[in-house]
């Protein structure tokens, strides 16, 4: 294994994807972790770590290419922290993402031959996005052949654009992303040239200075709606700068149908105000999915690829096989999109939800449908589960419950008032299948597992959402 040692340069098989993205090849065995390769790819790497389980190298080059390549379609690819698989063909995105799944609930769950349906593939794989963020940075990064453009010189202070792969304070300046629609790529070029020419800072991550931090553009696929939300620092004697650049992004943007701006203190580089104010429109878009109306304000979340989000919720309405009496938790439910989804086929549906923008937009969305069995209640679920579970009258209690956490999967209190409260089905959506995994655990003894049913919301990028739905044995 001396071949194996920090600075070494050596010739290797890529062998796998890893979850999360990363290609792994082998060395007698030694498992070696590479960044930007293939399954196939026979490449030229140096080891830039050496651990006694494991190696880390960086491709130097590609001596043979694999055959699922193709063409990277964006001029940001490499260089982007988003569309890392955007050079691998989808038909083996979407078989990756299934034994990404297949290896999470075998090796973290210990569930032995698990049967994992092929992934459902996204019904549209470029300009599928309804939601980008982009950050504003005082740290641009520049190519290769921007830095050969003297012109350029002017602006490295300024940046408003996405996060170069792997670095959290460089920021480049985005085109032309494939993941939003034209008409916002041209959004943020306006906002970028306008903002700059300000003379106003960008935001600092070393020095926590500057004003202007986040771009966030919503837009609907149906309804031809569109929310600009722009986040500062608090500086109320520059609110007329934001209004201006507003007045201006509306008049040359008549499909802007509303702008909201917001105030952050916080040093994590997360867009989301302290406090809003709706500067034009009604700070809200409407967007369809099915044949539901949902409305999106500017922090409420919001599946981000709504045509593959109605594929999943379908195959939610249709695991929970619903005979039309049930009380049906959903449990996670954002601005309540799964549970009117199903209202018509269930007796009830209780959300809970600790944003509360997204509880008032879920009433708002039950009004808009003409829905009246949907209540939610709000608050951190660890907390709130068991309130309900205590207070819940006689039949109140849930036939079906809805489960569709966060990243972290969870909570330990949530598990256990879930196996207190022993429905007959659970329906688990998850967008981490190791967190699902671990999750999972907690329930094989008095569960069956049933389908597992991965989906693809992220083309190009190794996110993966998964349905699970379980079915009690006793
Ligand atoms: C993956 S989203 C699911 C949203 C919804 N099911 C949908 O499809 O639109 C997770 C939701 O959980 C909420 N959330 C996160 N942590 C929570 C907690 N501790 N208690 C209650 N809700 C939480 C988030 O605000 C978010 O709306």
């Amino acid at each position: 294994m001396d071949l194996i040692r920090k600075g070494a340069e050596i010739e290797l098989v890529v062998e796998k994807l890893a979850f999360g993205g990363k290609a792994v090849a082998r060395v007698d065995g030694f498992v070696i972790f590479l960044e930007h390769a293939l399954p196939g790819q026979r490449v030229l790497a140096r080891v830039n770590r050496k651990k006694r389980q494991y190696a880390e190298a960086q491709v130097l080059g590609i001596l043979s290419q694999s055959s699922d390549y193709v063409e990277p379609f964006c001029p940001h690819f490499g260089v982007c922290g988003g569309c890392r698989w955007q050079d691998l063909s989808y038909a083996e995105q979407l078989r990756w993402k299934r034994v990404h799944v297949l290896e999470s609930i075998e090796h973290l769950a210990g569930v032995e031959e698990a049967v994992v349906e092929p992934t459902t593939p996204s019904p549209e794989q470029r300009h599928y996005r309804n939601k980008m963020e982009f950050t504003f940075s005082d740290r641009r990064w520049l190519s290769p052949q921007e830095i050969a453009l003297k012109e350029v010189e002017y602006s490295k202070s300024f940046a408003l654009g996405l996060h170069v792969r792997g670095f959290f304070d460089k920021v480049f300046n985005v085109e032309n992303c494939f993941l939003q629609s034209h008409l916002a790529s041209a959004i943020l070029k306006e906002t970028r040239e306008w903002c700059r020419k300000s003379g106003l800072p960008a935001y600092s991550v070393k020095d926590h200075q500057g004003f202007w931090r986040f771009l966030v553009i919503r837009e609907t696929k149906r309804t031809d709606q569109l929310l600009v939300h722009l986040l500062t620092t608090p500086q109320e004697e520059n609110e007329k700068i934001v209004d201006a650049l507003a007045a201006y992004l509306l008049d040359r943007f008549p499909a802007i149908t509303t702008f909201v701006h917001s105030v952050t203190q916080k040093k994590a580089q997360v867009a989301f105000g302290d406090s809003s104010r709706v500067v034009s429109g009604p700070g809200f878009i409407e967007e369809e999915i099915g044949s539901l109306r949902f409305r999106i304000s500017a922090h409420s979340f919001f599946q981000t690829n709504p045509s593959a989000a109605e594929k999943l919720y379908e195959a939610v309405a249709r695991l929970g096989d619903f005979k039309g009496h049930e009380t049906v938790w959903d449990l996670y439910c954002g601005t309540g999109s799964i549970a009117l989804f199903i209202a018509s086929r269930v007796g009830r549906v209780v959300g809970f939800e600790v944003v509360e923008d997204a509880i008032r937009d879920a009433y708002m969305n039950c009004e808009l449908n003409g829905i009246d069995n949907c209540s939610f209640l709000s608050g951190d679920l660890k907390d709130v589960i068991k309130e309900a579970q205590q207070s819940v009258q006689e039949g109140g209690l849930p036939d079906v419950v809805i489960t569709d956490p966060p990243r972290a999967g969870m909570h330990p209190n949530v598990v256990k008032a879930l196996l207190e409260l022993a429905p007959k089905r659970i329906i688990t959506v998850s967008c981490n299948p190791s967190t699902l995994a671990r999750d999972l655990t907690y329930f094989l003894d008095r569960y069956e597992i049933q389908k597992i049913q991965p989906f693809d919301l992220f083309p190009h990028t190794p996110h993966i959402e998964c349905v699970v739905r379980l079915e009690r044995k006793f």
